[in-house]
């Protein structure tokens, strides 16, 4: 992917806009735009950010070829002056950004761009596309991992992803939000997710006899044997013959740490049943995966069942985010300057849910006494809240409804990533930013992680904030 030019994997629209800003004297205008979400996938009480280090190598190599620029060309609809400045083109504007693995809600920008008009505007698909994908198969492993308490949870989804990127960067997201690693090689060599994986039923059936399959395997990959028992009948021959190899190959030279796999029938039972057969046997530190088409509410109710299930695998329901695919992030005009002056915009519609927060903002994150995350407050960008007085929260919808608060501390989310056109963000180590995002979903309270009916966490809008939307929508009536 990064020796592709992906100047065109934009929407045309952003095209056919910038060509018409570049030719009524838009194109230098510094405007402001900010990237956010409306609804937490699967009805879920917060999400995780992800995707900015890949969205930020996009902006910092985004330039147009001239295959690109001939290609334009033949479209015979933009003018020769504008394609003339897409020659040399580049970003040259700021991004502030949340950063990945952050818990974030609806309506707060994970990402603002302050930059010229066309520049702003020809990034919207990469922005969005990076942002949404990323953010989605990172919210869902984070759910998978809470159901699973504690166990490993393995992503084996590339096969049934919607295609390379979603499968590679899908294994990236999954292990922001909290996966143990994956089946997808590549993530390993690209981005560092640790790849690992048991063995599929064709080696099984390979062999002239399970026994056979399994002494082989154990033969050559002592140290990581994980072994399918499924094949012919789980708990008559699988499971047994497992722990015959176990005993002959692995036992003779002290090995341990192996495993098995169960990838079908009733994995409750089944799970119970083999964790008896290997404690009989000895084997009490054998661990026991399972897979097939699990989900978040399968594994919670097989651990109510109390399956010996020790680490899952799951493949198409991460990686697709099956139940709830879409993360719904849009990019919308929140500023524009005049005259170095900052002056909000917003967008108004009919459903309230609807209207943008206008300006250029800050996003800040209250921290009770306790250190646990009560609220997010967005602030017009030259507040600053610092925990030294109290400040007053209110419903922006409800604003009658009001507290205030003095006991807290407060962390500004946004953080620069470009300045003046040059990345000044460096992104951490894929393991960083897992453990910042274990680390901050535990700044959350359970009543927010919950999956069914989570308590909302509140977004709110500073005074000052709240009074410029309020005389925006007089001012548009
Ligand atoms: N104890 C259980 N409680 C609830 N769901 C379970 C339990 N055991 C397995 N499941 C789930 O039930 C579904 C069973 O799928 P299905 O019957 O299609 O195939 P399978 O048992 O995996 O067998 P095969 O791979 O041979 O088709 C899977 O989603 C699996 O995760
Ligand atoms: O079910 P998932 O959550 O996607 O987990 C990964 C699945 O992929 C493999 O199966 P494969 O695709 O070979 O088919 P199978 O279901 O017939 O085993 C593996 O055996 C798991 O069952
Ligand atoms: O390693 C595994 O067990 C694996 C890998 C991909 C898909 N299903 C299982």
């Amino acid at each position: 992917m990064k020796d592709k030019n992906l100047a065109l994997l934009c929407d045309y629209y952003e095209l056919t806009m910038s060509n018409g800003y570049f030719l009524s004297g838009y194109g230098d205008k510094t405007t402001y735009f900010d990237m956010f979400f409306r609804s937490i996938p699967d009805g879920g009480g917060f999400a995780v950010a992800a995707g900015l280090e890949q969205l930020a190598e996009y902006i910092e190599d985004l330039h147009f070829t001239e295959e690109n620029i001939a290609f334009l060309r033949s479209k015979k609809l933009f003018s020769e002056e504008f394609l003339a400045y897409l020659k040399s083109f580049r970003f040259t504007g700021d991004i502030y950004a949340i950063p990945e693995g952050t818990p974030v809600f609806p309506n707060e920008p994970l990402v603002t761009v302050r930059a010229p008009a066309i520049e702003a505007q020809l990034i919207e698909t990469y922005v969005l596309l990076e942002l949404n994908h990323q953010s989605l198969i990172a919210t869902k492993a984070s759910r998978m991992v809470r159901a699973a308490m504690g166990r490993p949870i393995l992503e084996f989804g590339s096969r049934r992803a919607h295609g390379a990127d979603a499968a590679i960067l899908g294994a990236r997201a999954a292990y922001i939000g909290g996966c143990s690693g994956t089946a997808c090689t590549i993530a390993d060599q690209n981005y560092g997710v640790p790849a690992s994986g048991t063995m599929a039923h064709s080696w099984v059936q390979m062999f002239d006899s399970e026994y056979d399959a399994f002494k082989t395997y154990c033969a050559l990959y002592p140290g990581n044997a994980t072994l399918l028992v499924d094949t012919y009948n789980t708990l008559k021959s699988g499971v047994p013959n497992a722990i015959r190899a176990f005993r002959e190959v692995l036992v003779p030279r002290g090995v341990t740490g192996f495993n098995i796999r169960i990838d079908s029938g009733d994995i409750a039972y089944l799970s119970k049943k083999a964790r008896a057969m290997l404690d009989e046997a000895g084997f009490k530190d054998c661990k026991i995966v399972a897979t097939g088409s699990l989900d978040e509410y399968l594994i919670r109710d097989l651990l109510l069942q109390g399956a010996a299930v020790d680490i899952f695998g799951v493949g198409e329901r991460l990686i697709t985010s099956k139940s709830d695919p879409v993360f719904d992030g849009v990019y919308k005009l929140a500023a524009v300057e005049e005259r170095g002056a900052v002056v909000p915009k917003i967008k108004i519609s009919d459903n309230t849910a609807k209207i943008t927060n206008p300006h250029f903002k800050k996003v800040y994150r209250l921290f009770d006494k306790s250190g646990k995350a009560f609220a997010d407050q967005l602030c017009v960008y030259d507040e600053v809240i610092d925990g030294t007085g109290p400040i007053t929260l209110f419903d922006p919808d409800a604003p009658w409804k009001k507290k205030v608060i003095t006991d807290f501390t407060a962390r500004e989310l946004l953080v620069p990533v470009f300045k003046g056109g040059v990345k000044v963000y460096e992104s951490p180590a894929i393991g960083d930013i897992r453990d910042y995002c274990a680390r901050q979903t535990g700044l959350l309270w359970d009543e927010v992680k919950r999956f069914d009916n989570p308590h909302t966490y509140y977004v709110d809008l500073s005074t000052k904030l709240w009074t410029v939307k309020q005389q925006l929508l007089e001012a548009h009536k």
